[in-house]
């Protein structure tokens, strides 16, 4: 044994290794974590915390102009400069020495450096400091938690126009005056709002049908209308052929619809692994790709099974909530085996992380947002399922009225007719994140609907449309 063998070694301190390593400290193993940029990673720094930042100022605008009596009280525009200086805030300066303290606080050691495998439960780390490389040693496992990067499609000469990715548009010190968007998945959608809300003139290009296609459709039709209504020029069905642009002009955006001239273009196109350079041909894994798991977060193929990936890595869901629900579940069955126990990933035990399959949650915080969680409808059919859905708009719920004067939103519930349990729900309208919990709890718990029908809806909330939407299905 040597100062620098520890019994787990995360690779890739984000929200989902620093979870990985507390769980396993706090069920008695040591712990080091390998970070490369800050500790907290993307969704600390450039994904969640200030994408929401950008994005909150401007919700709560529009909500109080949808109230009578409040709106009157409305009578200026957004502070843009206190937005962004709110944002920072959020992102401590991109400061990360709390997180730090932190996780030491926490028993865990932290490395700083560019981290690779070599061999069996062997991590090389390129040190940050420049102070030359250190060999760490991993008693049960490695955790190689090292997250995605953004994705650039190969249109010709984008890359060239030194184009924003998720990072760029979250920690921008100023509104670019015409931002074009290729992608409308969440990252799109929602830096649509955020930058039309600080003044951006926004086009969003989407090349499929919709927005956020991997969505029941009526979600993609009402963000656009509002995005539209915003003031966002939305093109969907439309393909970048190429980008151009000459020193510090335009960018020129050629597209089969046409051509789009921005200052800014921002890629919002999905995740690629970051894998290229950890290693992963040391132990028969291919360099570059996402990492295959099974259901206790273990890394397939790899002899000993030592190796652990979870959060972006594994690319099973990209919320960084679902990669901590990951990081308790690997961290749970590292610790487990490490007592000598099979610690076997049977379905909804501590050592599965089942729900990533059945029941992942997710709000797209566009304004109305958009909550979802399970299957939607298309997707339950192709896994044979026979369903029957409910549909209900949820502006004729009392507490939805009493929330927005003329609130507009609808909600859908898909039910599996087979064990008459709900398997999908998804909502779209002002504050629908806020009743997700109670649709994740129905579809993990697989409440049957006679049951579900004696949960009564607190009145004039907005959780009525579940009263609603079980009547309209025919209880
Ligand atoms: C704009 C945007 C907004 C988002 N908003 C939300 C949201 O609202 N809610 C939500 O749930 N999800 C959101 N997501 C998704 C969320 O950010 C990710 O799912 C989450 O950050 C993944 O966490 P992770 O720990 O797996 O990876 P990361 O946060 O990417 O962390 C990986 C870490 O590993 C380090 N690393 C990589 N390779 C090495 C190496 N070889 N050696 C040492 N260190 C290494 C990196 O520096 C990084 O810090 C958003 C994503 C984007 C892009
Ligand atoms: N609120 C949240 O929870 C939140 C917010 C942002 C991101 N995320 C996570 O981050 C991940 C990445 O998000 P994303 O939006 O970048 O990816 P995505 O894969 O969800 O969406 C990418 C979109 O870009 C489109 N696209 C791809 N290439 C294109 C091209 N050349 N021209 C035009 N359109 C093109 C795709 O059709 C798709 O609609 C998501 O999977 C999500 O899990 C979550």
């Amino acid at each position: 044994m040597t100062d620098n063998t520890y019994d787990v070694i995360v690779i890739g301190g984000g929200a989902v290794g620093e979870v990985l390593a507390e769980r396993v400290v706090k069920r008695g193993l040591s712990a080091a974590i390998v970070e490369d940029a800050l500790l907290g990673g993307e969704c600390s720094y450039w994904a969640c915390m200030p994408s929401k930042a950008l994005l909150r100022s401007g919700e709560a605008l529009r909500a109080a102009k949808t109230v009578k009596g409040a709106a009157e009280a409305v009578t200026g525009s957004l502070d843009v400069q206190a937005v962004l200086e709110r944002r920072n805030s959020f992102t401590s300066g991109w400061d990360d020495s709390g997180q730090v303290k932190w996780a030491e606080g926490a028993g865990i050691t932290v490395v700083r450096g560019r981290a690779r495998i070599d061999g069996p439960r062997r991590v090389v780390v390129r040190q940050s400091d420049g102070a030359g490389e250190q060999v760490l040693e991993a008693r049960h496992a490695v955790a190689a938690c090292v997250g995605s990067a953004a994705r650039i499609p190969p249109v010709p000469g984008l890359r060239e126009a030194g184009p924003w990715t998720s990072r760029e548009a979250t920690s921008a010190k100023e509104a670019p005056r015409r931002l074009a968007i290729l992608g409308a998945g969440p990252v799109g959608c929602e830096m649509a709002q955020a930058w039309s809300d600080l003044g951006s003139e926004v086009t969003l290009i989407e090349m499929r049908d919709r927005l956020l296609s991997a969505l029941e459709p009526f979600v993609g039709k009402y963000v656009a209308k509002s995005l539209t209504e915003a003031g966002v020029t939305v093109r969907t069905g439309t393909t970048v052929q190429s980008v151009t642009k000459e020193g510090d002009g335009p960018i020129h955006i050629a597209t089969n619809l046409g051509e789009v001239v921005a200052d800014v273009v921002l890629c919002a196109c999905g995740r690629e692994p970051q894998t290229q350079d950890l290693g992963l041909e040391t132990i028969g894994l291919e360099p570059g790709s996402w990492l295959d798991v099974d259901d206790s977060l273990r890394v397939n193929g790899v002899e000993g099974g030592w190796l652990y990936s979870a959060g972006d890595a594994n690319h099973r869901a990209l919320f960084t909530h679902q990669g901590k629900y990951q990081a308790r579940i690997a961290g749970d069955a590292i610790a487990a085996r490490a007592r000598g126990e099979h610690a076997a990933p049977v379905a909804w035990s501590p050592f599965a992380a089942t729900a990533d399959h059945q029941a992942l949650p997710a709000v797209v915080f566009t304004d109305p947002e958009v909550a979802i969680v399970g299957l939607t409808e298309q997707r339950a059919r192709e896994q044979g399922m026979t369903v029957k859905v409910a549909e209900y708009e949820i502006g004729n719920v009392a507490g939805a009225s009493l929330r927005a004067d003329g609130y507009t939103g609808h909600a859908k519930i898909v039910v599996d007719q087979e064990r008459l349990v709900i398997v999908g729900f998804t909502a779209i309208g002002p504050g629908v994140g806020e009743i997700l919990q109670a649709a994740t709890v129905a579809i993990v718990g697989e409440v049957p609907l006679d049951r579900l029908w004696h949960a009564v809806p607190a009145y004039p909330t907005m959780n009525e449309v579940w009263l609603r939407l079980l009547e309209t299905y025919g209880l």
